[in-house]
């Protein structure tokens, strides 16, 4: 049976993400209400803009709600404002939104004249580089020990997964290259499975 999985509909990319879990065989559903969370798999939160997409998540009540998800095993993924969301430090100072994932993240933080680029990365667990493209994207500046690095971007931390958590700085839903996106459908059906066993 395939993954049944839900894009946060509160802000940013939604439909883009929607197409590429459909290219890769999972169901795809946009997610607007906390009640739809009940019949997924696995969440994605897009990029946009972390302080909007966390404001409308308080609104809502998706906090707790994801915080729930997470908690019964339930893989999620974070794409740039994403990964944001999924952190447990801001570096500002910001107060965190989700606080899940053990990395403290800086936002913006490829400056000004970078604001916005594509670049081939290493990702580990894909073979071959994939196409990036970063649009005023955040790094993961600290990671905690439970993190497993798997993109570093001239010295900076661009992708990482701890147990049932993805997060990356940039935007696979914008180009046609959908191996993250099989990678996580993978950790879904992988977290799915264990569950069916337990
Ligand atoms: N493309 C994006 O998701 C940008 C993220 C945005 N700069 C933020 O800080 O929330």
């Amino acid at each position: 049976m395939a993954q049944k999985i839900g894009v946060l509909a509160l802000q940013g990319a939604v439909a883009e993400h929607i197409r590429c879990l459909q290219e890769v065989g999972a169901e795809a559903v946009a997610v607007k209400r906390t009640e739809e969370l009940n019949e997924l798999d696995g969440l994605v939160i897009p990029g946009g803009e972390s302080t909007t997409i966390g404001k409308l998540m308080r609104k809502y009540g998706f906090i707790e709600a994801i915080q729930a998800f997470h908690a019964q095993g339930k893989p999620l993924f974070g794409t740039c404002a994403g990964l944001i969301v999924l952190a447990k430090e801001i570096e500002n100072g910001e107060e965190a939104h989700l606080g899940l994932m053990d990395m403290t993240v800086v936002r913006n933080a490829f400056g000004r004249q970078r604001e916005s680029f594509e670049t081939e990365l290493d990702i580990k667990g894909i073979d071959e580089p994939v196409r990036a493209v970063f649009i005023r994207a955040p790094l993961i500046g600290r990671v905690g020990e439970g993190v497993d690095v798997l993109s570093v971007y001239k010295d900076e931390i661009v992708a990482a997964r701890e147990g049932t958590l993805l997060a990356a700085s940039f935007h696979p839903e914008l180009t046609d290259d959908y191996r993250l996106h099989a990678y996580f459908v993978d950790m879904v059906r992988e977290a799915s499975q264990a569950k069916a066993n337990a």
